[in-house]
């Protein structure tokens, strides 16, 4: 079976206009504008939506007169309800759930396009979104089911939260500063991705589900962007176990509810630097996603699953059971390239095929005490080698004729007749044993020979003692307890002892190079990221034209993709546009000073005047409102004669704004004295952290800087680099050059001491 795909239009928000909507829908002839307002009901009663839509319509950027059309499973308009969505697309998923199969819903689309009101919801009942009214069903069928059976069939409910923020996972169950800066790592275990110590929490009432729920949330990383107030930086996944125990017989099954974070082009969000790199850690995931999808559409045989954790945690076309994606869409003009560019990945998502596949069901002794933990105990994911080895050869789950088929398995589990085959025991859906991340059959091409699970398996000793005391109770058990006391009695007379030391140091060299071997992985992966990263926010700063900041991004980069010949060619380029243009400003600059120079009123000035000059002179403000004016040239008197202008009590006015623009040398040397002794302040140390930053953006947000001012900076900045290679580097690279003091800030380019004054007084430490 296919992903099954619909698209939901969202309404028009207040900021939107009428005007501005794009998408229709419905065939050609009749197709009909998307247009209804939040809150108010367009012309469709529900009635005339089970008729369900199943054509979007878009205008094709290039012509307008043409339209694109693509069809999915359904289209639902803005007027949908939380209900009406929920109810025909999620509610039908329940029953298949509670009969084994795994569920998966995800929603995509852009950033701002109601992904979270889809997942989440509001907090009002009608608002409620998929996830609360899931658990709400999961939790009725669940008594429902305990009811009819007359407590003969026990429903267990667990679940666990995470967030993938950056490309790391973290869980949402757990405060954020129990987090390790690098997140939970992620294993193959039975063909399944899983979180290793993640957090399970049992769930008994859809009360504890939604307190649970509402305080993870809080954990989550969200931020206001210019496209949404309350936008999504990370995927959220939400997976909730579904254990149903009939006798001795449980069928686990698990759904997975996922809200991924929104693309956004960084063009229109304006996100800062915190942003930007979020922002490239959510684009490079949804590209890897949509390569994903490429890739299976086109039948490639290798899928690049691993290059993304999101994508490998999702490993769309790799899981059995149902899969349904929500595709939302906002309707309006600004979003046009986006949302064909989501259609387009619908599209060909709906052609991936899943695997409908029923869990098998897990075959248990008695049920212990301890299977239904209370509270809020934190339960890691258990290691059960019986269970899944059981699992692994049952094919009944009529617990009428378990009795008869236990010993047989049983027998299968402990015996040595079969060391050949140790998957049996590996292969298991929840014992997160370290496996390699390289294991995956779209890998298979860079896969390793593996020796660790065979290893980890001829350890009987370590678990036979504990599984014993599980399985006790039983006749079987008791079998099985005989024949492994047998095996363990032969083997001990063989010199087992020196064996097992023997298989431990292997065990654990192989697990030490497999911890290296992941964490190499990991190490690239990250690098990678950092890398795009950089390589994105040079994108940006070129696109508005911020060469500088560009050719440093780019510089960054390159280390992270050393032969990349394009990258190299692209730095070069900037490289020659950049010194291109200082030649020119420097050219302009010798003839402006050729000009003043042969002015008669240009005097020669004394070394103190010349400072004072420049102090004065270099504060951009100044230099703009005083542009033309006779203190361009009149310096060295300037302040003594702005007194004497002061004390004649001429044009008032204009001399209040002139005095308070102009300083007198005391007054420079008042404020160089109190900068000096500021120097090491933390407020200093912050506010040139910012300034060294070169980031335009954070540059521009300090006390009287706007973003002309931010650029002037961060182009001195280049400007020093420059000069430091030239005069001391002889044009070898030099080291980024840094502003060590306030006094050197005052003394660039346009900045002066007062907006050096003014910046520290605006930053908060
Ligand atoms: N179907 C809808 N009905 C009413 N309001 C909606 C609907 N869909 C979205 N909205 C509103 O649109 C805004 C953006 O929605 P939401 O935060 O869910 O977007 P998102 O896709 O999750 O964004 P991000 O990826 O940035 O997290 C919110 O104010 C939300 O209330």
């Amino acid at each position: 079976m296919s992903v099954r795909v619909v698209a939901r239009v969202r309404p028009l928000l207040k900021s939107e206009r009428e005007l501005d909507v794009i998408l229709s829908t419905g065939s050609s002839g009749t197709s009909e504008l998307l247009k209804s307002k939040k809150g108010s009901p367009d012309s469709k009663t529900p009635a005339a939506l089970k008729e369900r839509e199943t054509i979007v319509r878009i205008p094709n950027p290039k012509n307008e007169a043409e339209q694109f059309a693509f069809q999915f499973n359904a289209v639902y308009g803005p007027s949908t309800t939380q209900q009406e969505i929920y109810d025909a697309e999620v509610a039908p998923t329940v029953k298949h759930l509670f009969n084994g199969f795994d569920v998966t819903i995800f929603a995509y689309g852009v950033t701002g396009t109601g992904k979270t009101h889809t997942m989440r919801g509001g907090k009002s009942l009608a608002d409620r979104g998929v996830i609360p009214r899931l658990l709400s069903s999961i939790y009725r069928r669940s008594r429902k089911i305990e009811k009819d059976s007359e407590g003969a069939t026990k429903v267990e409910i667990s679940m666990s939260y995470y967030e993938i923020y950056n490309d790391k996972v973290y869980d949402l169950f757990e405060p954020p500063e129990k987090r390790t800066p690098a997140g939970l790592p992620l294993r193959d275990n039975g063909g399944k991705t899983v979180v290793v110590g993640l957090t399970e929490r049992p769930c008994t009432s859809l009360k504890e589900f939604e307190s649970l729920y509402d305080q993870a949330n809080m954990n989550r990383s969200t931020s206001a962007t210019k496209l949404n107030a309350h936008s999504s930086r990370s995927h959220a996944i939400l997976c909730v176990k579904v254990a149903v125990t009939t006798g001795e017989c449980t069928r686990v099954s698990t759904a997975s509810a996922i809200d991924l974070a929104g693309s956004e082009d960084n063009r229109r969000t304006e996100n800062d630097k915190e942003r930007m790199v979020e922002s490239a850690s959510i684009n490079k995931s949804l590209f890897v996603l949509a390569q994903c999808v490429e890739a299976i559409s086109k039948k490639h045989p290798r899928i690049p699953y691993r290059e993304s954790k999101m994508t490998r945690i999702l490993s769309l076309g790799q899981n059995n059971g149902l899969t349904l994606m929500i595709l939302n869409l906002a309707p309006v003009r600004a979003y046009h390239l986006d949302t064909l560019s989501s259609l387009n990945f619908a599209n060909r998502t709906k052609k991936i095929e899943v695997r409908e596949v029923e869990n098998e069901p897990i075959f248990k002794g008695p049920p212990r005490p301890a299977a239904r933990p209370s509270g809020a105990m934190k339960q890691r994911q258990p290691l059960r080698p019986l269970t899944s080895s059981v699992n692994a050869n049952i094919t009944v789950a009529d617990p009428s004729k378990a009795d008869e088929k236990k010993p047989v398995k049983a027998f299968y589990v402990y015996s040595d007749k079969q060391p050949t085959k140790p998957q049996a025991a590996v292969h298991k859906p929840e014992a997160p044993k370290r496996s390699s991340p390289l294991k995956r059959k779209s890998d298979s091409l860079n896969a390793i020979p593996r020796p660790a699970k065979s290893m980890r398996y001829t350890e009987p000793d370590k678990q036979v003692p504990k599984t014993h005391k599980d399985i006790s109770a039983a006749k079987i058990e008791e079998l099985v307890e005989k024949k492994v006391e047998e095996i363990l009695a032969a083997r001990a007379l063989d010199d087992s002892s020196k064996r097992q030391a023997q298989v431990n140091e292997i065990n654990e060299q192989v697990q030490r190079r497999l911890e290296l071997l992941e964490k190499r992985i990991e190490g690239t992966e990250d690098a990678r990221a950092e890398g795009l990263s950089y390589l994105l926010m040079a994108k940006q700063h070129h696109a508005r034209g911020e060469d500088s900041s560009a050719l440093k991004m780019y510089k960054l980069a390159l280390p992270f993709f050393p032969h990349n010949q394009k990258l190299a060619a692209k730095i070069s380029t900037l490289e020659e546009k950049i010194r291109a243009k200082q030649q020119i400003s420097n050219a302009n600059k010798t003839e402006e000073t050729y000009e003043r120079d042969d002015m008669p009123s240009v005097k020669k000035h004394s070394r103190g005047a010349r400072a004072r000059r420049t102090t004065e002179m270099s504060d951009e403000e100044y230099v703009e409102s005083e542009a033309g004016e006779e203190s361009d040239y009149e310096d060295d008197s300037f302040s003594v004669r702005s007194r004497q202008k002061r004390a004649a009590g001429k044009s008032r006015k204009a001399r209040s704004s002139q005095r308070e623009r102009t300083e007198t040398p005391s007054d420079a040397a008042d404020l160089q004295n109190s900068l000096d002794e500021e120097a090491h302040s933390p407020r200093t140390a912050h506010l040139l952290s910012v300034i060294n930053s070169r980031d335009v953006s954070q540059i521009k947000l300090l006390k009287g800087v706007g973003a002309k001012k931010a650029e002037a900076i961060v182009d001195c900045l280049c400007e020093m680099d420059h000069q430091m290679e030239k005069a001391d580097y002889a044009g070898r690279e030099a080291p980024q050059a840094r502003v060590k003091s306030l006094a050197e800030l005052g003394r660039m380019k346009g900045v002066g001491l007062k907006t050096v004054q003014n910046m520290r007084s605006g930053v908060v430490v």
